[in-house]
């Protein structure tokens, strides 16, 4: 038996069935493409009998897709195969796809056929599609969950038929993967020259099982896994194609299964997914969240550091994605602050890398994000600190929807008190135009960032800024009940240090702060 699992791509129709996640013709050609450069073997483009766009849309792709081959979903009915046979058949390699269910449960509510009646007419769909088409799949929908005995009869009929491909369906997601992979080993073993078709599998994730079955299924001989990007699907979704290829290619020892997937696409196109169909990849997504390759925790942190490979199983290159992170935390230890310092240039002794990293953790504790501008600004307080050369001594503040936002303010500048009011398009606005205007400075601002330190309408409110004058860049931060408040001494606790680099600017190169 052949090592190879030919991956079919079912994310433009199965995935096209998750609430939401509707996609217009020119979006699902976009993603075929990048499907196509990801290496997948087939692409389910739609169901072309559901609408006349769906219809349009998978003929678009058939005639734009080259590499790989292109599958029209239909039931088993006449007229939903010619309509699938006119979407797919000016693909290089065309496939039609149909399916009808085999449960007890599904034959008898949803279709009311008898077992007989179910054996017939899989035996007049799978010669007709394949009087219309050289490649032909042919599915038994809630595969797991009919009797074994008769799917290989139906199995056997649709081979008979001529079927090329047979796809045993896990369509509620009800199996669990040892089962499972007995069912497929059953199915190779009782059906008449089984090796006649290609057995595929295509799992649903109702139970979170979808890749676990999919991989027990190729271990027991199935070569076709039908998955999805990112998962999603009908319901809970369908076994994610990143999660599949990547146990495939991590595990390699363990499976000896291969793909023709060039898994530095997998990032760019789940990537693509999300932008199309406008929902975000989860931060915990296994492959692809933004967590997968982050650390957070000092004893992982300080092991990465050694040796990626402590906690790591793979390299985010290896998906197509930029470089693991250390994320700066509460639970990070000395090695990580040092490294993430060293990276912005700060060079600290051991006594005040436990000084900063005491301080950063208390301020952890009490905010949910931290940024290194958080980090670099408590650097600067804690081991450089700085004389003031401006301080604010009050703030008035005006605004609402029915007044010009206006701040009147009294600062000490260079040891001298002046005070001054200006306007602004919003409060903070007009309270940082003042500002620029009482220490006659026109710095940009870079970055404004405002959160609650603590809960409730009271909550303590802190703010950073980043400016640049000249080419020189600096970071405030402050904390004040009052955002508006806080947002002034943070701009003026940044001027300081702009201020500072100016005076001393050899001492400041010498730390190189970016
Ligand atoms: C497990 C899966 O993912 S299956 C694929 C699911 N995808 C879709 O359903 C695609 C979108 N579907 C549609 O646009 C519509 O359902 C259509 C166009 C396919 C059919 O629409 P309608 O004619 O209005 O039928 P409706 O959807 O209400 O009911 C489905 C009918 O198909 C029958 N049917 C279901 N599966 C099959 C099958 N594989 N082969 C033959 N008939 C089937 C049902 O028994 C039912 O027949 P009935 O009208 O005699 O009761
Ligand atoms: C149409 C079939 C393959 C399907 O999507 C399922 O059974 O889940
Ligand atoms: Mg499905």
């Amino acid at each position: 038996m052949s090592d190879r699992i030919y991956i079919f791509d079912t994310t433009l129709r199965d995935g096209e069935q998750s609430p939401g996640a509707t996609m217009n013709a020119g979006e699902k050609i976009r993603l075929a493409r990048q499907l196509e450069r990801l290496g997948v073997d087939v692409i389910e483009a739609g169901f072309p009998a559901a609408s006349t766009g769906d219809q349009e849309a998978v003929a678009e792709i058939a005639a734009a897709v080259k590499d790989c081959q292109v599958a029209g979903l239909c039931r088993a009915v006449k007229e939903d195969m010619d309509k699938a046979w006119e979407a797919v058949k000016h693909a290089a390699q065309p496939r039609l796809h149909t399916f009808l269910a085999t449960s007890d449960i599904h034959m008898k509510y949803k279709l009311d056929k008898t077992r007989d009646q179910v054996l017939e007419i899989a035996h007049e769909a799978v010669t007709y599609a394949g009087s219309l088409c050289p490649s032909v799949e042919f599915s038994a929908e809630d595969a797991s969950r009919s009797d074994p005995a008769f799917l290989v009869q139906v199995v056997q009929t649709a081979i008979d038929a001529g079927a090329k491909v047979i796809n045993i369906p896990d369509t509620v997601g009800y199996a669990q993967p040892q089962e499972y992979a007995e069912l497929i080993d059953y199915l190779l073993t009782n059906v008449k020259e089984s090796e006649r078709a290609i057995f595929s599998v295509h799992c649903h994730n109702d139970l979170g099982l979808g890749v676990a079955n999919t991989l027990a299924a190729c271990k027991a001989g199935a070569r076709q896994a039908e998955v999805t990007l990112s998962g999603i699907g009908e319901r809970a979704g369908n076994a994610a194609l990143e999660e599949l290829v990547m146990a495939l290619n991590v595990r390699k020892g363990f499976y000896n299964l291969e793909t023709g997937i060039n898994t530095e696409q997998i990032y760019p196109s789940c990537r693509l997914l999300s932008m199309i169909i406008g929902q975000p990849i989860p931060p915990y997504k296994p492959i692809i969240g933004g967590n997968a390759f982050a650390h957070e925790s000092g004893i992982h942190q300080a092991g990465m550091l050694k040796n990626r490979e402590t906690y790591e199983i793979m390299t985010p290159a290896s998906i197509g994605k930029a470089g693991s992170d250390i994320v700066i935390g509460k639970h990070s230890g000395r090695h990580a602050l040092n490294q993430k310092l060293e990276e912005l240039g700060y060079r600290l002794t051991r006594d005040q890398l436990t000084q900063v990293s005491e301080v950063v953790k208390s301020l952890a504790d009490k905010k949910k994000k931290l940024y290194m501008e958080d980090v670099e600004a408590i650097v600067l307080e804690e081991v450089y600190r700085i004389p003031d050369k401006f301080k604010l001594i009050y703030l008035s503040s005006i605004s609402g929807n029915m007044a010009i936002p206006t701040a009147a303010m009294k600062m000490e500048v260079l040891g001298e008190e002046k005070q001054l009011s200006d306007f602004g398009v919003g409060a903070i606005d007009a309270v940082f135009n003042t500002i620029d205007r009482l220490v006659q400075r026109n710095p940009t601002l870079l970055r404004y960032s405002v959160s609650a330190i603590t809960g409730g309408a009271d909550a303590q409110g802190e703010v950073t800024v980043k400016l640049e004058e000249n080419s020189v860049t600096s970071v405030g931060r402050a904390a004040d009940p009052d955002v508006i408040v806080a947002s002034a001494k943070a701009y003026i606790n940044a001027l300081n240090r702009l201020a500072k680099k100016e005076t001393d600017p050899k001492a400041e190169q010498s730390r190189n702060i970016p």
